[in-house]
């Protein structure tokens, strides 16, 4: 799995920006928003309260605390859907199995996976503030982390250098022309 993995080839329906904490989701799901009017979801406002919690005292979710919230953003895609409202979802979405949920019966998922080493997200999160997701918890996100499969619908885009340049690889990775504002 690579860059050169094969772009959507219609324009996505629900983009799932996926990866680690901190690797830069809700940055790079901002700026697409921001370039398609597409609505925006942030995966982090879905989780129940012990799961913030839980992650705020440096222990990592397990399954068990992950199915429910995950069935949320399920839940949320399905009424953009049935609106016909094009979207971008942050979710880390580690596993695949929590990616089969996602897209379960919904072909209009297209998962956009975030990359880059431990080291260029550390930094990231330790310069940002006011955030519940301590940087003590990253080895067990890249532990947990199973990385979008070729029989999965996506891309793989690095991270590397500044948010303008990243956003603009996504959105061309995506096949997502810039001019559109189709919501
Ligand atoms: N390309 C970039 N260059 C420099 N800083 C960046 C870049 N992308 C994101 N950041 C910064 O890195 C930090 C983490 O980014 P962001 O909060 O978007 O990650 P996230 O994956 O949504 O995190 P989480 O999963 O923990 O919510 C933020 O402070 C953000 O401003
Ligand atoms: O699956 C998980 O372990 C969680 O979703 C985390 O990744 C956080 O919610 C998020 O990324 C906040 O930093």
């Amino acid at each position: 799995m690579s860059e050169e993995k094969t772009a959507a080839s219609t324009v996505p329906q629900q983009i799932i920006v996926m990866g680690v904490s901190g690797v830069g989701k809700t940055t790079v799901a901002h700026g697409i928003a921001e370039a398609t009017g597409w609505q925006i979801a942030e995966g982090d406002e879905f989780h129940p309260e012990a799961n913030v919690a839980k992650m705020a005292a440096g222990i990592p979710l397990n399954d068990g605390d992950r199915w429910p919230w995950l069935r949320t953003i399920a839940d949320w895609m399905d009424t953009q859907i049935a609106a016909g409202k094009p979207s971008v979802i942050t979710c880390s979405a580690l596993r695949h199995a929590y990616r089969d949920l996602l897209r379960e019966n919904r072909p209009e998922v297209v998962f956009l996976h975030l990359t880059a080493d431990a080291t260029l997200v550390e930094d990231r999160i330790n310069g940002r503030s006011g955030h519940f997701m301590p940087a003590s918890l990253l080895p067990t996100q890249y532990a947990t982390l199973e990385p979008l499969g070729p029989d999965e619908p996506g891309v793989v885009v690095s991270v590397e250098g500044d948010v303008p340049q990243v956003v603009a690889r996504a959105m061309a990775a995506l096949n997502l022309p810039l001019e559109e504002r189709s919501a």
